[in-house]
């Protein structure tokens, strides 16, 4: 049995440490880098070398993933030599989680010993200039729920994983997307590599015209509606973070368009890409140091 919660809702230091001495007792992989996988992003996973597949429902403390496109399982494995553990599907507030469960994972990677997170996403192109297929390297977010207190630090501290105020300026590790321009320039990549801001939303609706108008005059390049949450909880936890949002679908700023958003194009997206995204990525962590200093 786990240790009964002392937490909110089940993400506390005790319950995060046996979620991951379980995971370290059933398999050989130390992880250093972390992966998770977005909407139609899940092939990332397929790239681990003699993978070790854990479903989320047999792992004790997880959420279950309830999202089409998100295949819920957690996977070992090494990529390039270096030793992974990847997110094959996500949780999202939709879903109904408290906002601490849907990023527990990100804490049991770091008790696990990951130091570097990549994350992806699916999300809508609100930037007139990006198209579908775009991938937009995240340098910034801007925290929607959080601005009505929705942030997945809310409730007591628990110095053990980070500090109580921590600094979000610094969110997105300038090195690693220095390096991601790199890669994407030397793959052929920059026609459609963009880097800007992504706003996080609760959904499960897509966004009005009124919204997306709104959200671009706020300086928002494109909107969904995960990463920022589980950002935020892995720097908070002194992990460096990487994320890329693949444009899946031109968010509707007209109110002659007839475009609709709908799931089966950004998952359709996603295939379209698939190779692309999972070439970057695998670059990047076979250049990836043993090293988790700030570097921004
Ligand atoms: O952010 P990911 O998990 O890629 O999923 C995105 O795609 C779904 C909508 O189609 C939403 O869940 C949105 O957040
Ligand atoms: N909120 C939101 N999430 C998305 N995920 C993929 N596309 C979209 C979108 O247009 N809006």
């Amino acid at each position: 049995m786990l240790p009964v919660s002392e937490s909110l809702c089940g993400e506390s230091y005790e319950e995060c440490k046996a979620t991951a001495d379980w995971l370290l007792s059933n398999t050989q992989v130390r992880p250093t880098v972390g992966i998770v996988c977005g909407s139609g992003l899940g092939g990332l996973a397929e790239m681990l070398k003699d993978p070790q597949y854990f479903k989320y429902c047999d792992i004790p403390n997880f959420p279950k993933s309830t999202v089409h496109g998100h295949a819920g399982r957690l996977v070992f494995g090494t990529l390039k030599g270096k030793p992974c553990v990847c997110m094959q599907g996500r949780f999202h507030l939709y879903e109904g989680y408290p906002i601490q469960k849907i990023t527990l994972p990100m804490r049991v990677f770091k008790l696990m010993g990951v130091e570097t997170v990549f994350l992806t996403n699916a999300a809508g192109g609100l930037n007139q200039d990006y198209k579908v297929g775009d991938v937009m390297i995240m340098k910034d977010h801007i925290n929607m729920p959080g601005f009505a207190g929705n942030n997945p630090l809310v409730g007591p501290n628990d110095d053990r994983f980070g500090v109580r105020f921590p600094c979000m300026s610094d969110a997105y590790d300038r090195k690693l997307r220095q390096m991601a321009l790199d890669v994407a320039s030397e793959l052929g990549y920059n026609d459609f590599f963009r880097e800007g801001v992504y706003c996080v939303l609760g959904g499960p609706s897509f966004e009005t015209i009124a919204e997306c108008r709104m959200l671009h005059k706020l300086g928002a390049d494109a909107v969904g509606m995960s990463t920022a949450h589980e950002v935020i909880v892995a720097r908070h936890a002194g992990m460096r973070c990487f994320a890329l949002s693949l444009i899946s679908n031109q968010a509707v700023m007209d109110y002659d368009s007839q475009e609709k958003a709908n799931h089966e194009e950004v998952l359709e997206t996603g295939r379209l890409r698939a190779e692309q995204l999972e070439k970057l990525v695998t670059t990047m962590v076979d250049r990836l140091e043993h090293n988790n200093n700030d570097s921004s």
